[in-house]
């Protein structure tokens, strides 16, 4: 804890102002309303709600505010002297970007599910915070209701993260598991998830990794305590996962999935520097995350005291996000009300976000070859080549319908992928079918 604004007069109720009232912030209003006496006794005052902001006074809502309440100027209601807690769920950079930072400046503190601004430009966020003598806090942003930020931030941080992998996209992992158990291709998976409302008309932000980026981001920053934005994360979404990546998943006994992954890797000058990256990889069935179904996230943290640990729960919709949110704002405003901000973000290590080529990770490589003598050496010869040893090789099939599948060892994902390209080049090579990151293995 660190005091909050020297020049604070004490308050006995906190004002509450929310900014956008869709899918989350009509459930956040909604709880505020209907859980008010139990909010107040955590908090230890009334949680008072002197406006929302909206963008058309006369839509639809899936909740009734009062008429009085209802404005189309978040500015106007942020520079408010009786708001003493903004919670900003209208998402994206503009205008959500200037609304924090006046809420800051103006003295409040502010709750915020906004992921992509966070990714974005969190640093100049938690500064203002910091300068301010104010909390920031974004619990809903990564992973929606799942606790996993505030154990990051708080209950970990007596301990030495080491990696964080997670599936934190709800859309893709519902896609994946349809495709992994009914075998069915990406497309009509896909077009699956839009009917029954998961995916988005315009998918892209999901199925192309934007959304588990942004998320990775938050995660590597807090778990590294460094300063990671969503355009350092390499990034590589789900359209191109076939029917056959996850059939040679099934044979090796895995499952893909769509992976947010922060770890600690050595860079070549041996600093230890950050990964973070999102890919589709094989994982073990056996891994606490190929348990992962439908639309669920999780997140699964290794610390070197704790050991594993791992979080699990709906990763979106209205009331579950809306959940975190309120957990947020008890904090917060307990916070304000005791003249006091929690612990803010730390970035004390500045380590180096790592290239993807420097990476180190494991493939398996689905090849259909001719099935005569020399072939298998042939192929192990490329991967030798390449400074890659083999963990394992299988071959299916026979004679034209031969191939090998071939599982490294660790290498850097340059020599990995330089091996790849080396195997599309050879003349017993037919084709390569099936390219894939594994991990959760030893
Ligand atoms: N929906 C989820 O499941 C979910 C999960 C986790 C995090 N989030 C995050 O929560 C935030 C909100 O998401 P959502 O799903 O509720 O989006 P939404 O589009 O349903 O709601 C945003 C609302 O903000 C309003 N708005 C836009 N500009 C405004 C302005 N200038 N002033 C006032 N209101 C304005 C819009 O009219 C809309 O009603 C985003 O940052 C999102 O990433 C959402
Ligand atoms: N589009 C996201 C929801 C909130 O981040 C998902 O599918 O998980
Ligand atoms: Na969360």
């Amino acid at each position: 804890m660190s005091s909050g604004n020297p020049g604070d007069k004490p308050i006995d109720r906190v004002g509450v102002a929310v900014l956008g009232c869709g899918v989350v912030g009509s459930q956040v209003v909604r709880l505020l309303h209907e859980q008010a006496s139990d909010l107040a006794a955590r908090v230890g005052a009334p949680l008072e709600l002197k406006g929302v902001a909206v963008r058309r006074l006369d839509a639809p809502r899936d909740v009734d505010v009062p008429t009085d309440l209802l404005t189309t100027d978040a500015m106007g209601l942020v520079a408010r002297d009786d708001v003493d807690l903004v919670i900003e769920v209208i998402g994206g950079i503009e205008p959500a970007r200037p609304l924090i930072l006046a809420a800051l400046e103006n003295g409040a503190s502010v709750v915020t599910a906004n992921k992509a601004l966070l990714a974005e430009d969190g640093p100049t966020l938690y500064e203002a915070a910091e300068k301010a003598g104010r909390d920031l806090y974004f619990e809903a942003a990564v992973a929606g209701a799942i606790p996993i930020l505030r154990p990051l931030r708080e209950s970990l941080s007596g301990d030495r993260v080491t990696r964080v992998m997670g599936i934190v996209n709800g859309t893709t992992n519902y896609i994946l598991d349809k495709m992994d158990t009914y075998g069915s291709g990406f497309e009509e998976a896909l077009a699956e998830a839009q009917e029954l409302g998961y995916a988005e008309a315009d998918p892209t932000a999901d199925v192309e990794g934007f959304d588990a980026a942004a998320k990775a981001a938050i995660l590597a920053s807090l778990a590294f305590h460094t300063r990671v934005t969503a355009s350092d994360v390499h990034r590589e979404g789900i359209t191109e996962v076939t029917a056959g990546d996850v059939a040679s998943a099934t044979e090796m006994g895995s499952v893909v999935k769509l992976l947010a992954i922060a770890e600690l890797n050595e860079a070549s000058s041996g600093e230890s520097a950050v990964s973070a990256r999102v890919h589709p990889a094989m994982i073990p069935r056996s891994h606490p995350l190929a348990s992962v179904r439908e639309a669920y996230n999780a997140v699964f943290v290794e610390s070197e005291a704790a050991g594993q640990l791992m979080f699990y729960g709906p990763g979106a919709g209205g009331s579950p996000t809306a959940s975190a949110v309120l957990g947020d704002v008890v904090t917060a405003a307990r916070h304000r009300l005791q003249g006091t901000t929690g612990a803010g973000e730390s970035s004390y290590a500045d380590r180096a976000v790592l290239p993807m080529g420097e990476t180190l990770t494991r493939y398996h490589v689905a090849i259909d070859v001719d099935d005569r003598a020399g072939v298998l050496a042939a192929v192990a010869t490329a991967f030798a080549e390449h400074d890659v040893s083999i963990q394992t090789v299988r071959q299916e099939g026979r004679g034209e319908d031969a191939q090998l599948v071939v599982v490294s060892h660790e290498a850097t994902d340059a020599q990995l992928s330089a091996t790849v390209e080396h195997l599309r080049t050879m003349e017993i090579v037919r084709d390569v079918t099936s390219v894939m990151r594994v991990e959760g293995t030893e």
